[in-house]
């Protein structure tokens, strides 16, 4: 069967309910049937510092998906060392599933940085981005309208994994802000205390 397959890349460090609603609206919403969770190697934008190691983002991943048949988790960004550029990890997918079409899922706050991405005019070419709005990245209304993208509505959750880190090290409950077999693993590993 040719898939219709939606990635969501991240860094999930942790992976929290901001990430899983938008992946079931994107399979709500779109002609997406499957979303494919890929953790990144390292991510191109970001410090590296406190980071869960990437087996421990991945093995996050699995658990937090465990219970939607329609979500996966790809590890095909670790077979490649330095940062994960998009383009890069489209391409192959694509050599390597030729029959599936391919969808890029990305919050607010990666909208509006995306021009900066690596080879980004060639990307756009690749790929069709779903975008989505977060609290403190809201969409103008030309973004959302934007016919190079899909546009999807989802409940706002104030939610970030750098707020849940931040609450970890202050000693403050993160329980109901991720799944709870999520946060198990977080308070059994020590992460980021
Ligand atoms: N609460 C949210 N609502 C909508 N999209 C989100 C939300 N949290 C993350 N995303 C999107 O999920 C993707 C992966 O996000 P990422 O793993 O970097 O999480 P994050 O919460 O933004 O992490 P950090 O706080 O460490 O920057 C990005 O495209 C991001 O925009
Ligand atoms: O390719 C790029 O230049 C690029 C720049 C920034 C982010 N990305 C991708 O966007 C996804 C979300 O990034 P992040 O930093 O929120 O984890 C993840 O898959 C990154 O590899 C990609």
């Amino acid at each position: 069967m040719r898939k219709k397959v939606g990635i969501l890349g991240g860094t999930f460090d942790p992976p929290h309910y901001g990430h899983l609603v938008l992946a079931e609206q994107v399979l709500d919403q779109t002609e997406v049937n499957e979303i494919w969770f890929m953790p990144t190697n390292v991510p191109p934008h970001k410090k590296n510092e406190g980071m869960a190691t990437k087996e421990q983002r991945l093995k996050m991943a699995e658990l937090a998906i465990k219970d939607q048949e329609r979500f996966f988790v790809s590890d095909v960004e670790f077979e490649r060392s330095g940062p994960s550029y998009t383009i890069n990890t489209i391409a192959k997918l694509q050599r390597a599933y030729p029959d599936d079409t391919f969808f890029f899922i990305i919050g607010g706050d990666m909208v509006n940085q995306l021009e900066d991405w690596y080879k980004i005019e060639q990307l756009k070419k690749l790929v069709t981005f779903i975008v989505a709005e977060r609290p403190n990245d809201p969409l103008s209304h030309e973004q959302k309208m934007n016919p190079a993208f899909i546009y999807v509505s989802i409940p706002q959750l104030d939610l970030s994994s750098s707020t849940i880190r931040e609450r970890v090290k202050l000693n403050q409950s993160i329980r109901y802000l991720l799944p709870e077999n999520v946060r198990v693993f977080v308070k059994e590993h020590g992460l980021y205390e």
